[in-house]
């Protein structure tokens, strides 16, 4: 079986000539950061963390700017600090940054005005522009793939070491954003609270590192088989393989085909690994692909996405998670409630309402709580700029504003407004204390469902 969604090179010499260059490039991540990751989603699958996983739907080579990323990182922390606030659990920030460039589809190409191109495939393969040029599937994007991921992990650790992420300075993360929207006249109230806290600390003599500077992850979805091979080194102290394009790396919902290349190569990799589960998942598959990806079952290792949609979520998780924790493993559960609640508007719009999306979260908290499992982070496509790509939320906005800022080349994300809101619905769940911290795995009681 040919590995799914793969580009289709013309020339054949030239990808070879890529992946030869690849293969010597240095590391995006280091191998200790992924072990790293790994200890803290064990810790998260315990119920002693949250995982905030967030980004653009398909990042872009004309993205790659400061103002660009630090907006994405700003509203990436403002989150966090709101969940933080709430949970009072360390929140795990994992961008889905530095490496989301290429994008499974639905159909190979795209027809406008009676001419049929390839479809865009994310910039590693293909650029956006409809002529023949831009849609040829072209190896050389794999470089510029990882030239734009290492500026993007290098402006991300620098700022968020550098002082950017400084808590006593989150009050100016949101600082150039429409004040007016109730919802930043929330996170405003929040911060000034929060550094009232830290200001007494600070002069109580308790001053911690961890209050100047955040650990941050990187991820993306592991799908030009390609690339991730080439990026893909054994580490010298384990003598074991890491991809090194990213910290956390996803199979989706399209290749996690259980005798497909994707769950076969990634099964040899030591990062800890996520697989998306769609609506038609069944408690077999989930599980299957479970003991494919983690024999071993290693604390940490397996985080299970689910996106089946705000309208199956309560029906299809149960038996999911009843079947996966019987069987006496402790994955970390998240929640994308995304990608099952897209449609397209009667204008040809691709949109999410912002009301599906709190209402999969919700779902999400609901099923968990049933089960008396922990539902350990969301998974979130966001931009940290005023786009109008997904409809409702606290903008109230309609379908006819999609026009107005709609820049995704994929699909639609939350803008900086609605992420701060969802972020306070996430922290309402969390903070209800409704949900008990997981009960030691041994502890699962199998239900019927
Ligand atoms: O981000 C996910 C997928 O790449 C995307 O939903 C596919 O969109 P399509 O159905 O328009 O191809
Ligand atoms: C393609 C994606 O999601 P899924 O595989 O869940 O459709 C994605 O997260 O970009």
């Amino acid at each position: 079986m040919n590995p799914a969604q793969q580009p289709s090179y013309e020339d054949q010499a030239e990808l070879a000539d890529v992946i030869a260059q690849l293969r010597t490039r240095p590391p995006l991540v280091f191998a200790g950061e992924c072990d790293d990751l790994r200890d803290k989603l064990a810790a998260v699958a315990r119920g002693e963390g949250f995982v905030l996983q967030g980004g653009d739907c398909a990042e872009t080579f004309a993205g790659v700017t400061a103002a660009n990323i630090q907006n994405k990182l700003r509203t990436l922390l403002s989150m966090a600090v709101v969940m933080t606030y709430a949970a009072q659990v360390p929140i795990v920030k994992i961008g889905r940054i530095a490496g989301q460039y290429a994008k499974p589809r639905s159909k190979d190409t795209e027809t406008r005005a009676g001419v049929t191109l390839p479809a865009y495939r994310g910039d590693a393969v293909n650029g956006y522009d409809f002529t023949p040029e831009s849609r040829r599937h072209d190896p050389r994007r794999l470089l510029e793939t990882y030239n734009s991921s290492s500026a993007t992990m290098n402006l991300a650790r620098a700022l968020l070491t550098g002082g950017f992420a400084d808590l006593r300075t989150a009050h100016s993360w949101n600082a150039d954003f429409v004040r007016s929207a109730p919802v930043n006249e929330r996170y405003t109230a929040l911060v000034q609270e929060i550094e009232r806290a830290l200001a007494f600390m600070v002069s109580c003599g308790m001053d911690d590192e961890a209050m100047h500077t955040v650990e941050f992850f990187s991820s993306h979805e592991a799908l030009l088989l390609d690339y991730e091979h080439a990026m893909t080194r054994i580490d010298s102290r384990t003598r074991t393989p890491y991809d090194v394009s990213g910290h956390f790396i996803w199979i989706g919902e399209r290749t996690r085909q259980l005798d497909g290349a994707h769950v076969e190569f990634l099964r040899h990799l030591r990062n800890p690994i996520g697989i998306k589960l769609g609506p038609s998942t069944t408690a077999q598959d989930a599980l299957a692909l479970a003991d494919k990806i983690d024999p071993d079952r290693e604390p940490g290792r397996l985080t299970l996405i689910t996106r089946m949609g705000a309208g199956k979520i309560r029906t299809v998780l149960p038996s999911v998670i009843d079947e996966v924790m019987a069987s006496g493993r402790l994955p970390v559960w998240m929640c994308d409630p995304m990608h099952g609640n897209t449609f397209t508007t009667d204008n040809g719009v691709k949109t999410r309402a912002f009301s599906d999306v709190a209402d999969e979260v919700d779902g999400f908290f609901e099923v968990h709580e049933q089960c008396g499992t922990w539902p350990g982070g969301i998974h979130i496509e966001l931009t940290g700029d005023d786009v109008t790509e997904c409809v409702g939320g606290v903008g109230e906005l309609g379908e006819e504003d999609l026009g107005e800022r709609y820049e995704t080349l994929c699909d639609p994300r939350l803008n900086r407004n609605q992420s701060l809101e969802l972020a306070f619905t996430v922290a309402h769940r969390l903070n209800e204390g409704r949900i008990k911290r997981a009960n030691p795995v041994q502890e699962y009681t199998p239900k019927t469902f």
